[in-house]
């Protein structure tokens, strides 16, 4: 398969830390989970003069054990990693407060924003074609068929979670949040209280019913994820809420093909949504089907998506 060769292995490293003054914090670019995440300059890195921009999560100084745990444990896991589809950790503050986790800049912001940023209007078609749209789902892909052959469970895929190194034309998507995984790696008994936080729209029948999670529960959130790009962001199932997600799955209700959606796009996404885990495909077979999509209707692809008003 065309499997990026520059991929790692999974490794067990410990973080290294980063002396706090090699750090300068400048604008801060959205609120995380439990803390905030800033551009910064990162200097003296190995053989650069230049400063290296960068992106810090912080951690607010009066917190308690658990979010501490937390914190470090999602550095933990992404300094694991080593892949061009997934955020790479550079380093830590870890010496004292505040505790920073210093990550690879991805400039371009979250995937479903952009999406709806770029969505025609009235008088102004989208800058991207349908294969720009393919190479976004390879990405993600990717990304998603490096953690299966790890045996990682992300638990927690979609746009939201996808973060681009630019919003231009050579813009690269990457998985960018391990927090769901996070949490349950860290207590394998994690129940989150009832279901309010659990990311139902993106979730198979068994995860929720039953709280069975393999690699085909990422399977199942990547081909929503699908959805998600080719309606331009739209929010999966509109004016469904939760329960009623889980009674029209249960009835064998499915997404509808978003509007400017090649068919055998639509047919990868159904695949990801059979009821049975073991019929979804794999990611090789994701990424394989996506390739073949892209290089064979090349032509078909260039014009700009529709999307319904
Ligand atoms: C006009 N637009 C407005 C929005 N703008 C942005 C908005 C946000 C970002 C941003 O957070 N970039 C990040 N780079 N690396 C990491 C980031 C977040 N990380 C995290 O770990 C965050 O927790 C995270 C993870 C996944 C998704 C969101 C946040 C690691 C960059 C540009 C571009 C210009």
């Amino acid at each position: 398969p065309l499997y990026d060769l520059t991929a790692g292995k999974i490794t067990d490293q410990k973080l290294p830390e980063i002396p706090r003054d090699n750090l300068r914090l400048s604008e801060q670019l959205g609120q995380g989970a439990f803390g905030e995440v800033y551009k910064g300059f990162l200097s003296g890195m190995s053989g650069t003069e230049r400063e290296v921009a960068v992106a810090v999560k912080t951690l607010p100084p009066l917190c308690n054990e658990q979010t501490e745990l937390d914190f470090f444990m999602e550095a933990y896991i992404i300094r694991k990693f080593n892949h061009p589809n997934i955020v790479r950790l550079l380093g830590v503050c870890f010496d004292d407060h505040p505790r920073y986790i210093v990550l690879e800049l991805l400039a371009g912001g979250n995937l479903k924003s952009f999406l709806q940023e770029s969505r025609p209007s009235e008088n102004k078609p989208s800058n991207l074609i349908i294969n720009d749209l393919v190479d976004l789902a390879r990405d993600i892909a990717a990304g998603c068929s490096y953690l299966e052959k790890n045996h990682f469970i992300h638990r927690d895929i979609a746009a939201r979670n996808c973060l681009l190194t630019t919003k231009g034309p050579e813009r690269v998507a990457k998985l960018a949040d391990f927090g769901m995984s996070r949490d349950v790696y860290r207590s394998d008994y994690y129940r989150k209280e009832g279901r309010a936080f659990l990311p139902i729209k993106w979730m198979p029948p068994e995860a929720f019913t039953e709280g069975i999670f393999t690699t085909k529960t990422d399977v199942w959130s990547y081909g929503v994820v699908l959805w998600e790009i080719f309606s331009m962001g739209c929010m999966p199932y509109p004016g469904l809420n939760n329960t009623e997600v889980m009674n029209f799955l249960h009835i064998g209700g499915r997404l509808v093909a978003p509007h400017s959606c090649p068919q055998p796009l639509y047919e990868l996404m159904l695949s990801c949504w059979m009821h049975r885990a073991e019929e979804r495909p794999d990611f090789d077979y994701i990424l394989q089907t996506l390739n073949t999509i892209s290089q064979d209707t090349a032509t078909m692809l260039q014009h700009p998506p529709l999307v319904q008003i």
